[in-house]
């Protein structure tokens, strides 16, 4: 075939009726853009009731299809072949089948926005600092007035440290403050407690004992904490904290116990384990601790941890407290409780923790229900799964091109949220790989894109740099994690000014307050509408404004919306993925074939663009052996962590709703795995290899969600 593209595209579940869109004539044979040139016509022509045959001078292949959406046209095997022959390709038979994108897809069921925003009415921000009110009146000790006004420009309180300050200060019962994201609450319990510290008779240095705990899910928000403590000692410097997470060196952290320290901050796996290995911790607890932090409380009562968290606690009160020493301070250990949400796993906690606690909420009636912060901006978009990858791709473009327009040249932040790390590997690398041109920053887990970039469609005529790719998930060694953090948040010479785009995983979503987020992008679904609160709570921080989008595919999660309604008093906007996201980022970009870079190919039509950089993708997927193998983990990953959505919310995330071939497509595979998979069948000398007796579905379902459960879990190593 002359317009041969060098690679062989599976036409992958292209229903011609079914669920999946409506009924129309399958063309196969020729050039793609011809095909659709035709398709069309022929569409015209059935408007205009001349039938279905005016299908021009093409030689045109009319391919099966059946009634119930299956399957229209497998590859031949001698192409299959072809493409697992990894680098190069191997031999492409030169039989062509095209890729659409923009055919077969299943309909969206939304017919109006049932949660719309209103664009016309004014929005005060919901967790900014209330103008009308002072530290100062709520009792904060004076060199810590000071350096809240000098060193952090912080000067007027939120409404939760209003409300919770002066509770804590006077504490004798426990607190549960609940609170949006973004709101303060860090400091809300950090300077009640140093207050009363600072307000001691007897001034106290790192001998004098430990006086509180903070736990926390993560490591990252535990050094965050620790960092903050670490700006509020500066005017008190005879009061040491100090960090206690897994994946440091516990030799040295033992000799920082050693030299005694009187605020731990840490994670829980980590923390228990000095309280069991190491002497000297409980000695330092002995009698002086008074306070316990449980800081994302729902989280910690998840994934594992609340058999270790109880076991802290049964710790800690087994240690009889000393009331005649520091007598102004709590006669017991007070409980202070903090989440943005409200979950089961909360009250859980509190059975376990919390005695006759005082629960401060921020909220406007002290309501069961979490919401967002009323700035931020939500708009949600459904998306059928094969354009998955393309829309990404247009909206992170979109962000970078008004990034680029922008007169302030200010550093941008976008946060793409995945469902599992491997699925973060692949896109990290979808995007950064920059045609192998990218510089690494951090490691490997910080990419500059090159000038003329292929990743992003409004880099294509760029010639200066101005997009860094970050990846960050539970996989990564803990020196990349706290690095690549590092990065994405700080401004050195090398990111001052730039996009700088993370794709995590949920590892990111807790507590973490990176500077001036202004999107966040979930393009997989959170597993629990706690989780959307927390990766959404990203942006829009402090009293700042903020964007977020969701994607959700046609169908059943469409009816996730009403799912999240409440959580939403704002409303959102429902976007149109072709005519809001893909026709702005490709109307006037300049996507060129990978494989033949000549001015002579550029279209001017935004689908060809969109259809063409998705083909170089694919192109990618079939020359790059590394980068398919990321691919397919990435695949199979996304479908096991998608199996794992809550029970209750599973009549949204069914994966048997899933199709599996549409899917593949957003992964940049042309066929789905499962068929890949019986390739290798064979080992790596290519012998065949013994069948493996069929498991039966209840065993495999069992395994498939161990294996997701274990993954998920190795995303808060603690
Ligand atoms: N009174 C204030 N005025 C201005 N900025 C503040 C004030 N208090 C806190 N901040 C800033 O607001 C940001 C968010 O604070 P923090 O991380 O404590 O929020 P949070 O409520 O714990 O959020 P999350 O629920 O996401 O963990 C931080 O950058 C912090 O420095």
């Amino acid at each position: 075939m002359a317009d041969d593209d060098g690679m062989m595209l599976l036409n992958l579940d292209t229903a011609s009726s079914g669920d999946f869109g409506p009924k129309t004539t399958k063309i196969n044979g020729g050039k793609w853009k011809d095909r659709r040139r035709v398709k069309i016509q022929q569409k015209a022509a059935e408007r205009g009731g001349q039938g279905s045959e005016t299908l021009g001078n093409l030689p045109l292949k009319r391919s099966r299809t059946s009634d119930r959406g299956t399957p229209a046209k497998k590859a031949p095997k001698a192409d299959s072949k072809g493409a697992k022959n990894g680098r190069n390709g191997g031999n492409i038979n030169s039989e062509q089948y095209v890729s659409s994108l923009f055919t077969s897809n299943r309909d969206m069921v939304t017919s109006a926005n049932s949660n719309a925003h209103d664009e016309n009415s004014k929005v005060d921000p919901s967790n900014a600092p209330l103008l009308q009110d002072s530290f100062e009146a709520l009792g904060v000790a004076a060199p810590l007035l000071q350096l809240l006004n000098n060193k952090m420009r912080i000067s007027k309180p939120t409404r939760v440290q209003k409300l919770s300050i002066p509770t804590l200060l006077e504490a004798q019962n426990d607190v549960f403050v609940h609170a949006q994201t973004g709101s303060g609450k860090t400091l809300a319990f950090l300077l009640p407690i140093l207050t009363r510290i600072l307000a001691l008779e007897e001034r106290v240095d790192r001998q004098s004992g430990c006086f509180a705990m903070v736990i926390t899910p993560t490591r990252e928000l535990a050094s965050q904490i620790y960092s903050v403590m670490l700006t509020l000692t500066q005017c008190c410097h005879y009061i040491v904290p100090c960090l206690l997470i897994g994946g440091e060196r516990k030799k040295s952290e033992k000799a920082r116990l050693r030299k005694g320290c009187n605020f731990i901050i840490g994670t829980p796996g980590r923390i228990l384990d000095h309280i069991e290995n190491t002497q000297v911790i409980k000695e330092q607890m002995a009698s002086t601790m008074r306070y316990l932090v449980l800081d994302e409380g729902d989280k910690l009562m998840e994934l594992g941890f609340e058999e270790t968290i109880t076991k802290i606690i049964s710790f800690l009160h087994e240690v009889p407290i000393d009331t005649l020493k520091f007598p102004q301070l709590p006669h017991r250990i007070t409980h202070t409780l903090c989440s943005a949400t409200l979950k089961g796993g909360v009250t859980k906690l509190g059975n376990v923790t919390l005695k006759n606690y005082k629960l401060i909420s921020s909220g406007r009636k002290e309501q069961e229900v979490s919401t967002v912060p009323d700035q931020l901006l939500q708009s949600i978009i459904v998306v059928p799964p094969k354009l998955r990858l393309v829309t990404l791709a247009a909206q992170l473009s979109n962000i970078t091109a008004e990034h680029i327009a922008a007169e302030n040249k200010e550093t941008t932040r976008t946060i793409v949220f995945l469902s599992c790390s491997d699925s973060v590997e692949f896109h990290y690398d979808a995007f950064s790989y920059d045609d192998g041109k990218s510089r690494s920053l951090v490691g490997d887990s910080a990419r500059m894109l090159s000038g003329n970039s292929t990743s992003l469609p409004c880099l294509s005529q760029v010639t200066a740099p101005s997009v860094v790719c970050y990846k960050l998930h539970g996989s990564l060694s803990q020196q990349t994690r706290t690095a690549t953090l590092q990065s994405f948040s700080g401004e050195t010479d090398a990111t001052r000014g730039k996009h700088l785009i993370m794709f995590c995983t949920d590892v990111a979503s807790r507590g973490l307050d990176l500077p001036r987020v202004s999107s966040v992008l979930e393009l997989d679904p959170p597993f629990a509408v706690e989780d959307h609160l927390h990766r959404i709570g990203r942006t829009a921080r402090a009293g700042v404004s903020g964007k977020s989008l969701l994607f959700l595919l046609p169908g059943e999660e469409e009816a996730y919306m009403d799912h999240i309604k409440p959580y939403h008093p704002k409303g959102w906007k429902l976007l149109k993925f072709d005519q809001d996201i893909l026709k702005p980022a490709f109307m006037e970009s300049n996507v060129l074939r990978s494989d033949r870079r000549s001015e002579k190919d550029v279209s001017t039509e935004w689908d060809n663009n969109a259809t063409t950089w998705h083909l170089n993708v694919e192109r990618r997927v079939l020359e790059d052996q590394t980068f398919k193998e990321l691919a397919v983990k990435g695949f199979m990953s996304h479908i096991r962590a998608y199996a794992t959505h809550l029970s209750q919310e599973k009549k949204y995330f069914n994966v048997k709703c899933l199709h599996l071939g549409h899917l593949a497509k957003s992964f940049a595979l042309r066929e789905r795995p499962k068929a890949m998979g019986a390739a290798s069948s064979h080992n790596k000398n290519g012998e065949a290899t013994a069948k493996k007796p069929k498991e039966d579905t209840r065993t495999k379902m069992l395994r498939l969600a161990d294996i997701a459960m274990r993954q998920s879990q190795r995303e808060f190593n603690y």
